[in-house]
C-alpha cells in the first residue's frame, strides 16, 4: 500500500465511528434478543459511517453470491402479527386499512408498552427522527418547491390516515373501551399525531416487501397489496445504487421459513455493506427515505408544456399534436442533454414545416441540422428558465438560518438539479 493510499485508508477509518454508548447498548440488546429467537448475527457491526450514518460494517470479506442475512420469518412484523396483539381493537370491523397504517399503529402501541412489549429490543433500536420532507418545520415546508410538496402530499397522506385512526378512537370512546388494557391510559393520549408521524416513517423507511401469500389471514380488513413487513436488524442495511442483491423466502429441512438476502457483489472486510432499495431517483429517495445519492444516473430535471410556452408561441395544431401523442409527459433534461420526449416536443414546437411532414420526420428520416439547431436553441431557452426557477427556490430557502436536516437535504437536492442543468447545457 503506497503512502497516499495508507493515508486515505487511515482517514477512512478515522471517519468511521463506533455507535454512541446508548445506541450501542440498544444494538447489543437487539442482537441478544435475536439470538434468543434463533437468529445470530456474527458478521456485522452496527457502525456510524460518514454521510450514510448508521449502517452495517462487515468484519470479514464477503464474496459475491454469499448470503448476507437469513432472518427467521417469525421475526418479521406483518399485519398478521398486529392482528394477534391487543392493539387490534383499534381497527374497526367495517373499515379496511392499508398495511402501512396497521403497522404504524402497532408500533405506537408497542412503543408505549416499553419493556413490557415483546418487541422492545427492536423498537428501542429505531431512530426517533427522519429527514424526509415531512420532518421539515411548517415554516420550512412552505418554502419547499411545489414539485417536492405536491409529491410528498400525493404519496404520503398521513393526515388522512391519522383521521381514520381518530374515527376508531371515537367509536371506542362511545363504547367506553378507549383505555389501554395494560396501563389504563386513554388511547387518545397514547396515539398522538406526532407518534403517528414517527411510526409512519419507521414503516416507510424500513419495511421490506413480502409476498402477500406469505402473510396469514387476519381478523382486520386489509387493503391489497398487503405486502409490507418490518424486519429487525435486516433494516440496518443502507442503500447504494451500485449494490446488487437478490431476496428470497426459503424453507429449511425442518420447514422453518427465512427471509434471505444474497449479495451479488463482494465487500471488503471492515467496509460498509449495502443493499439496493430499488431503481429510485433522488426525488423518490428524498421523499420516501430522507436522503439521496449525488450523481444518480436516474436523475432528470422535468419541464412541462407551460415552460415551452413561456419561450415560444405554440400553434394550436402543435399543442394538440404534442399532447395527443403524450410527448408532453415526462420531458426532461438529463446530464446528457434532452430525453426522447423532450426532443420530439421541442422539434414540433420549433419547426416551420407543415404538419403533414411531422410524422415522417419523427418516425422516418432523421432531423436535419437546421431542425437540430432549432431544437437546441429552444432547449437552451427552457434550460435557462428552469435554472432561474431553481435558483429562486434556493434564494428563498436560504433565508432560513437554522434549519432541519430534512430542509438541508432539500437544499442539496435543488443544488443537484442545478448541476444536472449545467451538465445538460454542455451536452445539448
Ligand atoms: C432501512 S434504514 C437503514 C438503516 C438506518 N441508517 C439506521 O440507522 O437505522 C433506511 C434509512 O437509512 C438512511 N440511509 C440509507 N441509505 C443511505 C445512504 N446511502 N445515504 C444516506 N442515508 C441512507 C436513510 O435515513 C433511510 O431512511
Amino acid at each position: 500500500m503506497g503512502r497516499t493510499s495508507r493515508k486515505r485508508h487511515r482517514k477512512k477509518k478515522f471517519h468511521m465511528q463506533k455507535l454512541k454508548s446508548e445506541e450501542n447498548d440498544a444494538m447489543n440488546f437487539l442482537k441478544y434478543w435475536l439470538f434468543q429467537n434463533c437468529f445470530s448475527i456474527s458478521n456485522f457491526i452496527p457502525t456510524n459511517f460518514p454521510i450514510t450514518g448508521r449502517g452495517l460494517k462487515t468484519i470479514r470479506d464477503i464474496k459475491e453470491h454469499e448470503i448476507l442475512i437469513k432472518l427467521p420469518i417469525k421475526m418479521l412484523i406483518t399485519t398478521f402479527t398486529v392482528s394477534e396483539c391487543d392493539v387490534r381493537i383499534l381497527f374497526l370491523k367495517d373499515q379496511s386499512y392499508n398495511a402501512q397504517h396497521i403497522l404504524s399503529v402497532f408500533l405506537i402501541y408497542e412503543e408505549h408498552l416499553g419493556t413490557s412489549s415483546k418487541w422492545y429490543p427492536y423498537i428501542n433500536s429505531l431512530p426517533q427522527y427522519f429527514s424526509t420532507p415531512e420532518f421539515c418545520t411548517s415554516k420550512e415546508k412552505k418554502l419547499l418547491p411545489n414539485f417536492i410538496r405536491e409529491h410528498m402530499y400525493y404519496v404520503h397522506n398521513i393526515v388522512r390516515n391519522f383521521s381514520l385512526l381518530m374515527q376508531s378512537l371515537q367509536t371506542l370512546k362511545k363504547n367506553d373501551k378507549n383505555y389501554c388494557s395494560h396501563c389504563n391510559i386513554p388511547l387518545d393520549k397514547i396515539i398522538t399525531f406526532k407518534k403517528y408521524k414517527w411510526a409512519y416513517y419507521v414503516v416507510n423507511t424500513r419495511s421490506v416487501y413480502i409476498n402477500e401469500r406469505e402473510v396469514q389471514d387476519s381478523m382486520i380488513k386489509i387493503e391489497s397489496p398487503n405486502n409490507l413487513a418490518l424486519a429487525p436488524f435486516l433494516d440496518l442495511f443502507n442503500h447504494d445504487i451500485n449494490a446488487s442483491v437478490s431476496v428470497s423466502l426459503i424453507t429449511d429441512e425442518y420447514k422453518n421459513k427465512f427471509y434471505q438476502i444474497t449479495t451479488l457483489k463482494s465487500f471488503e472486510k471492515n467496509s460498509q455493506v449495502f443493499i439496493n432499495y430499488g431503481p429510485h431517483n433522488s426525488l423518490k429517495l428524498y421523499i420516501d427515505y430522507g436522503f439521496f445519492i449525488p450523481n444518480n444516473p436516474l436523475d432528470e430535471v422535468v419541464f412541462n408544456i407551460f415552460d415551452i410556452q413561456s419561450c415560444v408561441t405554440l400553434s394550436e395544431c402543435a399543442l394538440k399534436f404534442i399532447v395527443s401523442n403524450k410527448f408532453n409527459k415526462n420531458m426532461t433534461f438529463t446530464r446528457n442533454g434532452l430525453n426522447y420526449n423532450a426532443i420530439i416536443a421541442l422539434f414540433i414546437a420549433s419547426t416551420t414545416l407543415e404538419k403533414d411532414f411531422w410524422n415522417i420526420k419523427i418516425y422516418g428520416t432523421s432531423f436535419s441540422s437546421e431542425d437540430h439547431t432549432k431544437i437546441h436553441n429552444l432547449a437552451i431557452q427552457i434550460l435557462h428558465l428552469k435554472k432561474k426557477e431553481y435558483l429562486s427556490y434556493l434564494n428563498d430557502m436560504n433565508n432560513i438560518k437554522k434549519c432541519s436536516q430534512s430542509f438541508l437535504n432539500a437544499l442539496s437536492l435543488i443544488r443537484e438539479y442545478i448541476q444536472i442543468l449545467d451538465e445538460s447545457l454542455k451536452n445539448i
